[in-house]
């Protein structure tokens, strides 16, 4: 499966800690994320990531480019949402993207974790039929 992964500013931290305890899961899939946030996971992990540009620079764009050719499985996006962002019309494309496509979509620590262990589970796999 193909897992982007975000993580406003704020939530980078908690993004690093959710990749260290679930790598062994995470492992197992190709992994792409906008260029700071996949920059710090590499920091603290082992895990390989595909990266994009950097959000401000055009990364979701670039996330939501994959999405709509029907390449990215599952997006864990960790919003901060004391802090509005200033390129926020790209970061709801990616959240209207996923609705457009039927893409689960985790933007809490809460739902992520469901999703990570669904995707340990193979809950996911249907998605390999839309291919
Ligand atoms: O900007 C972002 C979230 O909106 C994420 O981009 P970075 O991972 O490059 O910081």
């Amino acid at each position: 499966m193909n897992i982007g992964l975000i993580a406003h500013d704020g939530k980078k931290k908690l993004m690093q800690n959710f990749c260290i305890a679930y790598r062994g899961i995470l492992n197992k899939h190709e992994l792409f994320a906008t260029a700071t946030t996949g920059r710090l996971i590499e920091e603290v992990t082992n895990l390989t990531i595909h990266k994009y540009l950097a959000g401000p620079l055009g990364g979701e764009q670039q996330m939501a480019s994959q999405i709509e050719h029907n390449l990215i499985d599952m997006v864990i996006f960790l919003r901060d949402p004391q802090n509005q962002q200033l390129h926020e019309p790209d970061i709801f494309n990616v959240m209207h993207l996923c609705d457009v496509h039927n893409i689960p979509l985790a933007t809490n620590l809460a739902t992520a974790e469901l999703l990570v262990k669904a995707l340990e589970r193979g809950d996911l796999e249907w998605r390999e039929m839309y291919r």
